[in-house]
């Protein structure tokens, strides 16, 4: 601030000086043989009292006024400051943040693994993701009770000491199998398939909680069970149902995804998966797309189908080799039934086969209702013709329609779900890859 302002030479004309008392035109005596060097000014004279009171006055207002343009100033120059520190701080902050992006960026990747065991002597035993066994320790800021048989981790890629766990997911993307301890879905989620249930009751229930039934009588129940039917219908959800009911852990496979994502580790995997199964005993495996394993052998093999068969072969192996009395179940589930393997339907091994249609009319109804139970729904809906409408769709596809209503109802700010968001959410899962029929809502609904 060494710049000269306005009020710096304004200021100036105040010096009580000859010229500038002329010019200010306050009358004035002052004696001219005494001026004084420091003050810059002549003595004034006692007579000129009333003139230079009012001279006074306007210097202590110009001064007043300059302090209070110092004062904004210095307001605005601490306000300046206080963002510029701030912005310091937050520059501070991204700096950081990149520094441990890049930190992260050159560290080496994480191997994917499955633990298998947890051995006495605080080691563990894990599966790679790139196949082979190890026993490795853990990292001491894991828990001890984060790690099971079957916990997916992150080991380090020179020493494979587990450094992290990776949690799970819905859809199995680091593992080939997916476990869950205990499931939420009940029987009464499930719309329409009554005689499916009652099935699955007796044939996996009652065998895993009332074992001691089967053996007074002196029966087996069936070692595997086969639900087939279109995508879509429930079959899944039976199984999770099953399992909730019984208090099993529930292992879930996909068929596909062992011949497919895992090359050449199929057989070795249906064995661990077993071995899993035993381990966290009582348990149900699960294993969706069977036909991806189980298709009727062709008779030019190449390598891939090879890689099937082994992983096929192995499944039979251990469903041989299973006591039929154990607590552990397994059910699978095919869309393409008609492709399968007869070999695969032998006693013993898939014979029960529970087959899961399409719903119809009154079980369309009831899965709308059921997925439409926690919603905010408008008490006129007819879901008896909302079911007349959604001929040829899966349970899954009433669930998106559900789904679907709820979400047109939330971007309208709806209180409740009514009629014509169903019957657009009908209209777009219905006509989904279609062109969009539009359905008129006059006469269906009163
Ligand atoms: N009968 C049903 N009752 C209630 N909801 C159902 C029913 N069938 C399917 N659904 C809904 O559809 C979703 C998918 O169903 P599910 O996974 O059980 O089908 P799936 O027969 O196993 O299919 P996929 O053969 O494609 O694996 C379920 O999560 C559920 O929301």
């Amino acid at each position: 601030m060494s710049e000269t302002t306005n009020e710096d030479i304004d200021e100036n004309k105040y010096e009580i000086t000859e010229e500038n008392m002329n010019e200010n035109n306050y009358k004035y005596n002052i004696n001219k043989d005494r001026f004084d060097e420091n003050e810059n000014s002549y003595e004034y004279l006692a007579d000129n009292e009333g003139d230079f009171s009012k001279y006074l006055l306007d210097r202590m207002k110009q001064l007043e006024h300059r302090n209070s343009r110092l004062n904004e100033q210095y307001n605005q120059i601490e306000s300046e400051k206080r963002y510029v520190e701030n912005q310091k701080l937050k520059y501070e902050r991204e700096v950081r943040k990149l520094q441990a992006e890049i930190d992260r960026l050159k560290s080496s990747p994480l191997i994917i693994g499955t633990v298998m065991d947890v051995l006495d002597n605080g080691k563990l035993m894990v599966r790679s993701s790139t196949g082979p066994q190890f026993m490795v320790s853990m990292s001491k800021y894991l828990e001890d009770e984060e790690i099971e048989p079957g916990t997916t981790v992150a080991l380090n890629q020179q020493t494979f000491a587990v450094v992290d766990v990776v949690q799970s997911t819905e859809e199995p993307m680091v593992s080939a199998m997916e476990v869950i301890e205990s499931q939420q879905v009940d029987y009464d989620q499930i719309g329409g398939l009554d005689e499916q249930i009652k099935e699955i009751i007796e044939s996996v229930e009652y065998p895993l909680t009332k074992p001691e039934s089967f053996a007074r009588i002196g029966i087996s129940a069936p070692k595997g069970i086969l639900l087939a039917g279109p995508p879509g219908t429930g079959k899944t959800l039976l199984a999770k149902a099953v399992a909730h009911r019984t208090d099993a852990s529930f292992i879930r496979v996909v068929g596909s995804e062992l011949v497919q994502k895992y090359i050449g580790e199929g057989a070795k995997l249906v064995r661990e998966v077993f071995e899993m199964a035993r381990k966290k005993a009582p348990s149900i495996v699960f294993i969706d797309e069977l036909d991806a394993i189980a298709a009727k052998r062709l008779n030019d093999t190449n390598g891939a189908d090879r890689e099937v068969q082994r992983t096929l072969m192995q499944l039979l192996a251990e469903m041989d080799g299973f006591d039929e009395r154990g607590d552990v179940r397994i059910i699978a589930a095919t869309n393409r039934s008609d492709v399968l393997d007869p070999a695969i339907l032998r006693p013993g091994r898939f014979d029960r086969v529970i087959t899961v249609p399409m719903p119809d009319v009154e079980s369309r109804e009831n899965i709308l209702q059921i997925h439409t139970r926690n919603m905010a729904v408008s008490d006129n809906i007819d879901f008896k013709k909302l079911a007349n409408l959604t001929e040829g769709a899966s349970g899954a596809d009433l669930s998106a329609i559900a789904m679907e209503a709820g979400m047109l109802a939330v971007r309208n700010d709806k209180g409740s779900v009514e009629t014509d968001d169903f019957l657009k959410a009908v209209d777009k899962v219905m006509n989904s890859g279609n062109e969009s029929i539009e359905i008129q809502p006059e006469g269906m609904f009163g």
